[in-house]
C-alpha cells in the first residue's frame, strides 16, 4: 500500500500504548527514545517496560485499558494480544482525535511504524507498506551494518562547518560544489579510526581549493 513518508517530532507529546507485552514494549521505547510522553495502559508489563517506568520513562495505568482512557493523545497505540478490545480502543482513540496503530490490524490502523537505524540526526528508515515486517527488519540489519556511528559524527561535522562554509564560500554555486566533493569516504575513513579534527582539518582544507567557472 501506498503511504506517506513523514518524521513526526513528538518532545512532549502525550502518547499512550495499550498492552504491556513485547509489541507494546518495541512502540513505548522508540516513542521515549524520540521525547514523547508516554502512558501505558496494562495490567502487566514486560521486564523492559517495568525498567522505563522506574527509571521515570514513562506513566502506567496498572490496569485493563477502559473506554474513555484515551482521551487527549496526539498518537495511540493498540498493542494488546486481544482483538477486540484493540479495536474497541483504536475505534475510541481515533474519535478523540488520535492517529491510530493497531498492532494486529494493518487495514485499520492509520499509520505503520518502519524499521529504523539513528545515528546522531541521521534517521534511516525501511517500510514494506505492512507486507513484511520480517524483511523490512532484514534490510534494517544489513543497512545498520552499512552505516555505522560515524555517519553521525559525520553528520554533526557537517551540521558545524555549513554555516562557516556559507561565509566562506561565495555563491550557492561554490557550496553545492564543495560539499559533492568533500561527502566523501576519506573523512568517513578518518571518522572511523576515531580521527575527529583530522577530518574536520581535511573538510576545511578542502574548502580552500574550491573553484568554480566564471
Ligand atoms: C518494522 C517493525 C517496527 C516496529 O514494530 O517498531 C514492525 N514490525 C516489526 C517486527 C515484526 N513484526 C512481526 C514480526 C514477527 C514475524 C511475523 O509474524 O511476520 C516481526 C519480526 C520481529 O519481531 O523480529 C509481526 C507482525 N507485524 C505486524 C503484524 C500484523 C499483521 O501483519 O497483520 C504482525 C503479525 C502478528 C501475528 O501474526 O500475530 C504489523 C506491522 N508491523 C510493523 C512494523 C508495521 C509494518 C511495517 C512495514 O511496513 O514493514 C505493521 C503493519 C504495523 C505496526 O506495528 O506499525 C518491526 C521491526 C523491528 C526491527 O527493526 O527489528
Ligand atoms: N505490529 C507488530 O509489530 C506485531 C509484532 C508481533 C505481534 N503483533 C501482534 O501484536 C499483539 C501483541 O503482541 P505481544 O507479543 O506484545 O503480546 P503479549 O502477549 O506479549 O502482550 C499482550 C499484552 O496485552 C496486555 N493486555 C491484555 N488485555 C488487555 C486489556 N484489556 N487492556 C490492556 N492491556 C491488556 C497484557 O497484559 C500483555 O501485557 C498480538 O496481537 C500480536 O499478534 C504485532
Amino acid at each position: 500500500m501506498q503511504v506517506y513518508p513523514i518524521n513526526l517530532k513528538l518532545t512532549g507529546r502525550r502518547c499512550a500504548v495499550v498492552g504491556g507485552g513485547a509489541v507494546a514494549e518495541r512502540k513505548a521505547a522508540a516513542l521515549i527514545a524520540a521525547g514523547a510522553e508516554v502512558t501505558v495502559f496494562s495490567p502487566v508489563l514486560t521486564p523492559g517496560l517495568s525498567a522505563l517506568q522506574e527509571a521515570g520513562g514513562l506513566c502506567w495505568t496498572p490496569r485493563v485499558y477502559v473506554d474513555g482512557d484515551l482521551h487527549n493523545f496526539f498518537l495511540v497505540f493498540c498493542a494488546t494480544d486481544q482483538r477486540e478490545i484493540n479495536r474497541q480502543a483504536a475505534e475510541a482513540a481515533r474519535a478523540a482525535g488520535a492517529m491510530v496503530n493497531i498492532a494486529d490490524a494493518p487495514e485499520l490502523s492509520d499509520f505503520y511504524v518502519p524499521a529504523h537505524i539513528a545515528q546522531g540526526d541521521l534517521l534511516i528508515t525501511v517500510s514494506t507498506g505492512g507486507a513484511s515486517p520480517v524483511l523490512a527488519r532484514r534490510l534494517r540489519e544489513e543497512i545498520a551494518a552499512r552505516y555505522g556511528p560515524e555517519y553521525g559524527q559525520y553528520l554533526e561535522l557537517l551540521a558545524k562547518l555549513r554555516p562557516e562554509m556559507k561565509k566562506r564560500l561565495a555563491t550557492a554555486k561554490a557550496r553545492e560544489k564543495f560539499w559533492r566533493e568533500t561527502i566523501d569516504q576519506e573523512v568517513l575513513d578518518l571518522l572511523r579510526k576515531g580521527k575527529f579534527s583530522e577530518a574536520e582539518e581535511r573538510m576545511r582544507h578542502a574548502a580552500c581549493c574550491i573553484r568554480t567557472e566564471p
